[in-house]
């Protein structure tokens, strides 16, 4: 396996529409190097940058996070995640049949629960004038809520989803955090209890404090 061992540099919204509250994908990828331990550098780009060539060479999406280290450039949070978690213990457990459980729940985040979460947004912010909205709101609601109590009677009274916190908990910890206000988590007292478990890691403390120090620097100036 190629080691890598310069020191890897993430982008990041240079002004985040999240307004600091760490709900940009790039949090969670701060969130793993801090578990791990690795320094990063970040390069901070800009909507108009995202879309140039030179961004685009590192996502053909026009999307943030990347992630460089030495020649290796990836996109797609989950698998930049899965790559530092595959060379810094701290993310996933080294018991082979753990692993891949773990790496099942990182997959469970982003493919059935973030999917519905998404739309709810869309729904909102992008769609929030069209007559069909009213309408179609609570149809995604209901799914969500349906997803929601699987998980949460999957938890029960555990304090991570298979034994110890791994990747697959950061990425569902990220993905429940993406509907704030709505009250949707908090309908689970276990789930907004895992939440909460997670933003007091001292790692996410970090992580978050990192990306809201970008957005008040940009704010301020
Ligand atoms: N599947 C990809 C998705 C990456 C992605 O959605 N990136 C978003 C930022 S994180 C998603 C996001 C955006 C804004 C908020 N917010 O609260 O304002 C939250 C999350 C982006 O670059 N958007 C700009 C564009 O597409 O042009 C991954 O997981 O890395």
């Amino acid at each position: 396996m190629t080691q890598h061992s310069s020191k890897p540099t993430i982008t990041a919204f240079e002004t985040s529409p999240d307004r600091g509250r760490g709900l940009a994908r790039d949090m969670r990828v701060r969130w793993a190097l801090e578990e791990v331990g690795q320094p990063y550098d970040v390069r901070l780009v800009s909507f108009a940058a995202m879309k140039q060539p030179e961004h685009l060479s590192r996502n053909p999406f026009g999307q943030i996070p990347t992630y460089e280290e030495g020649e290796l450039v990836l996109f797609e949070s989950g698998s930049i995640i899965l790559h530092i978690a595959e060379r810094h213990p701290g993310l996933l457990p080294a018991a082979a049949d753990t692993r891949a459980r773990a790496i099942t729940w990182m997959f469970a985040a982003v493919s059935t629960i973030e999917p519905i979460i998404i739309e709810r947004q869309v729904a909102i912010l992008n769609e929030g004038n069209e007559a069909w909205t009213k309408q179609r709101l609570p149809m995604i609601e209901h799914r969500i809520r349906a997803r929601l109590g699987q998980l949460s009677q999957h938890l029960g009274d555990a304090e991570w989803l298979d034994g110890a916190f791994s990747a697959g908990d950061l990425m569902m910890v990220t993905v429940l955090r993406r509907m704030p206000g709505s009250g949707l988590v908090e309908e689970h007292a276990n789930l907004a209890a895992y939440v909460a478990r997670g933003e007091a890691r001292p790692a996410y403390q970090r992580a978050f404090a990192a990306q809201l120090a970008v957005f008040e620097a940009s704010s301020a100036s």
